[in-house]
């Protein structure tokens, strides 16, 4: 059996990834799609031809593993697709966040790198020879941000640790790409706060487009996705200033 793995399918950017995968493995048997709302679970599956198990769970319990394991074991399947796309950020000073939110951000790096880890590790002894991993990072992995400080750490992790296991795994031919869009229009941001920045709001994406790139990238075996001109740009500006400076015009392009 052929499938695909998508956390943080219930909306935004891993909810575009489930749409569109089945156009570009027209072979997949099934979709498998991980998050804790399961009502949009059930309502994105309806929306898709092909096949979809729903495992309702929170990635930060040690619950959820344990019932994916079991079922890898059991069911053996061919895992062609993994995107680790769940996660969330939060705006702010840190110490603010830490303050108003006790925990928040110690749940954001459980999420965003831990789980992100620990799924990828459950599934790979399922991947051969052409698979491939999507590990949604951020363009905040290029560079500190001060007011997204937590997050654009935890994203740095994502990218870093991608970018190295995608070189541990190519002499098995799985292809690992970490994805790095700038602001992206999802619930994302009801979650963290509107981007401190004008700038972000300036250069907001929608999700299918980011996805579709991702996609295509990752046929084409790239280890980075990086969506549209601004972000390319923050990424060499992030690569060739010193990082003191963009700190400095970060800071100013604070509200
Ligand atoms: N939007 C943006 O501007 C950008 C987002 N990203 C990254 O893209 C990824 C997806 O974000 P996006 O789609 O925008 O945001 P959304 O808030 O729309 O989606 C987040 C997804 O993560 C799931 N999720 C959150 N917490 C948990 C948890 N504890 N256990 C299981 N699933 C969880 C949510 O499902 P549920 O609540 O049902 O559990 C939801 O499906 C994130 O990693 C984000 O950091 C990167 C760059 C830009
Ligand atoms: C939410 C994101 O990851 C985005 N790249 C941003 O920095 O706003």
């Amino acid at each position: 059996m052929k499938i695909g793995i998508i956390t943080g399918a219930s909306s935004g950017i891993g909810r575009e990834f489930a749409r569109q995968m089945e156009y570009f493995y027209q072979t997949l048997d099934e979709i498998w799609v991980i998050a804790r709302r399961k009502e949009k679970l059930l309502a994105l599956s309806a929306q898709i031809r092909v096949p979809v198990r729903i495992f309702n769970g929170d990635l930060t319990e040690k619950e959820i593993y344990t019932e994916l394991s079991n079922l890898l074991e059991t069911e053996k399947p061919d895992i062609r697709m993994l995107v680790n796309a769940a996660g969330f950020g939060k705006s702010g000073n840190a110490e603010d966040i830490r303050r108003k939110e006790a925990g928040c951000q110690s749940r954001m790096i459980d999420l965003n790198c831990r789980a992100l880890t620990e799924m990828t590790f459950v599934c790979l002894p399922y991947m051969s020879a052409g698979s491939r991993i999507l590990n949604i990072a951020s363009a905040a992995a290029f560079c500190p941000q001060p007011g997204f400080a937590v997050y654009a750490a935890t994203k740095a992790y994502v990218l870093s640790f991608s970018r190295a296991l995608g070189e541990e795994v190519k002499n098995r031919r799985i292809y690992v790409t970490a994805v790095c869009p700038g602001p992206v229009d999802t619930e994302f941001f009801e979650t963290a706060g509107r981007p401190e920045s004008f700038l972000k709001e300036k250069v907001m994406a929608e999700a299918p487009q980011v996805v579709r790139k991702a996609l295509l990238d990752s046929r084409a075996r790239k280890s980075l996705s990086i969506y549209g001109l601004p972000m390319k740009g923050a990424q060499i500006a992030a690569k060739v200033l010193p990082h003191r400076l963009v700190l400095k015009l970060e800071q100013i392009g604070r509200k």
